[in-house]
Order: structure tokens, then sequence, then C-alpha cells
């Protein structure tokens, strides 16, 4: 297929669903989803595009000793940076699916354009290694970097992220406020309450599109939604900002968990008890008297009982 470059005319032929190096097709139906993938043959060749692909896999190496990406699950992704080029154009670095993410060599990663074409797919191994497919991630990953023009995007399986959307299997949202963390979550401060999405388990992470894409529309601002029983996917501007986000949420999960173990409430300012509380405060809970006390506004009282 020959594709054009946006920004010079040089045309160059890339195999696009078909890689010549391995002999096999790519059957993800985001790979055809278009045809209107513009990119220059240097494009491919760049530094930036080697140096991405290392970045990727070195950023697995690293989430793997976090328990992100354990037992080939959790995948990355992050866009070659190209000044020259509007980030929703630019190239797309994805890593490569049911492979053990801690070991992946740069030459195992997938490269695509900004609509999701594979323009270059990596070499065939030998046995007992599977043949190269792009992450399930990958309708998942074009959504998000589609509708949040995202520069970067982390699925993590980590046992926080799945664990806190178990505690009300009924939540639809992950609520926490009033914990220094948050300020590291994209347009959050100290004083703001956090709410990130659940969205519900699929039997193929591929399935999870449609409600991933309803609820990034419902949430236009958020830059993580959880999976219950499965993990996050988390995104940001740039990789940075996104593994700094990433980690500031995986905090805040494993806070959530660990304040609930102990009985207090992650969700409300103080943090206090979770439980009816009949003594010292006059009121029947303890949590959000203490609550009234730093934002009385929020409440109003009724007889003895804030509500
Ligand atoms: C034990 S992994 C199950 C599949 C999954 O949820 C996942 O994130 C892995 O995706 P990939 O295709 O990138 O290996
Ligand atoms: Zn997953």
């Amino acid at each position: 297929m020959e594709l054009l470059s946006p920004s010079s005319s040089v045309a160059i032929n890339v195999d696009v669903v078909g890689g010549s190096s391995t002999g096999m097709k790519q059957s993800q139906s985001m790979v055809l989803k278009s045809k209107s993938a513009t990119v220059s043959s240097a494009c491919l060749e760049r530094k930036e595009v080697d140096d991405t692909k290392a970045l990727v896999a070195e950023l697995c190496r690293h989430f793997y000793t976090l328990g992100w990406v354990l037992g080939t699950g959790g995948s990355v992704t992050i866009k070659v940076h190209d000044e020259s080029v509007p980030r929703s154009h630019q190239i797309i670095v994805m890593s490569p699916s049911g492979v053990q993410k801690e070991r992946m060599a740069p030459e195992e990663m997938f490269v695509m354009s900004s609509d999701g074409f594979i323009l270059s797919l990596p070499p065939l191994k030998p046995y007992p290694y599977p043949p190269p497919k792009c992450t399930d991630c990958a309708p998942l990953f074009m959504e998000v970097y589609e509708m949040c023009n995202a520069g970067a995007v982390i699925h993590s399986h980590g046992m926080e992220a799945c664990l806190v959307t178990m505690i009300n299997p009924f939540s639809k949202e992950f609520r926490i406020t009033h914990m220094e963390m948050i300020k590291g979550i994209q347009g959050h401060g100290y004083h703001d309450e956090l709410v990130v999405p659940i969205i519900e388990n699929t039997a193929l992470e591929g399935e999870l599109k449609e409600s991933l894409t309803d609820t990034i529309r419902a949430y236009p601002k958020t830059t993580a939604v959880l999976v219950r029983n499965h993990g996050v996917f988390i995104w940001g501007d740039s990789w940075i900002s996104a593994k700094t986000q990433a980690e500031c949420y995986h905090y805040l999960f494993n806070a959530a968990i660990k304040l609930h173990q102990l009985g207090l409430n992650w969700s409300s300012p103080n943090h206090g008890p979770n439980h009816a509380f009949n003594g010292g405060w006059g009121c029947g809970n303890i949590s959000r008297a203490l609550d009234c006390m730093i934002d009385p506004s929020k409440y109003r009282r009724t007889s003895s009982i804030y509500i």
C-alpha cells in the first residue's frame, strides 16, 4: 500500500496488513479501519521511532516490578513525538500481545499509523514464542488516542486497580478527596474530589471498546478508566504524564484499600471511621461530623444527625 507523507511529498510502500518478514496477516479489525494513513518513508526510520520502541520495552520492565504487567497482562503504547506533526497524526508504538512484558526487546514492538494501520511488524521468533500479534488493547488505545488526544496510554493489571473496583461491586465510580497525591492527576488539586469511572469487564479485551468510549464521552476530563476485576487504563499528553499519573492513581487505589481495611472512609475529606459512632460528637456518624467541621457548607444538620 502506498502511503504519503503529510509533511513531504515522499511516497513509500509499506506492507500494512501482512508483514513480508513474517508472512503472516494481522486480523484485528482496527488494522483495516481506514485507508487514509499518511506517513513518510523517513518517518519509520527515524531515531525517535527506535527510541520510542526502546522506551516502551523499558517502561514494561519497570511496570513489571510494580506488578502492573504480570503474566503477560497489561500493555503500553506511546506516540512518537514529532514537533512538525500534530499529535493526532503522530505515529504510534504498541507492545505485542501475549508476551512476557518484562522481557520484550525494542524490535518486538508494532508501529501503527495514527489511524490504526500496522506500519511495521516484529519478526517471527522460533518456537516456543507465539507469532507476533499486536496488543489486544489496540482498539481501546486507538479510541483513547482519538478521543483524548493522548500522547501515551498505560493499561495496568496492578492488583490495587483490580481490588478497588471490588470493594463495592455496584459502584460505577471511584471517588477520593483530600489526599496529596491527587495533585499528581491532571487538573486536580488537594481539595478536589477525584472521580474515576468504573466499567464492567468483558470476556475479551476488545469488547471493552463500546463502554470505554461511552465512559470517556460521559467523563470528558478523566485521564483514567477502571475496569472491574481487571485493571485500569491511564493516559496523558506524554509518556511522562501518563507514567506520573499512573503512579498517583495506583497510590490512591492502594490508599483507599488500606483505609477501607482500617475501617476508614477514603472518600470523605477527613477519612474518619466508616461506621456509625454514638459518642463524643453527639451525632450518628463521626466521619460526617468531621467532614462538616472541614467544610460545613457541604452538610446540613437535622436534629443531631448530619445527612
Ligand atoms: C493475563 S492477560 C489477559 C489479557 C489482558 O487483559 C491484557 O491486558 C493483555 O493484553 P495483551 O494483548 O497486550 O497481551
Ligand atoms: Zn488487560
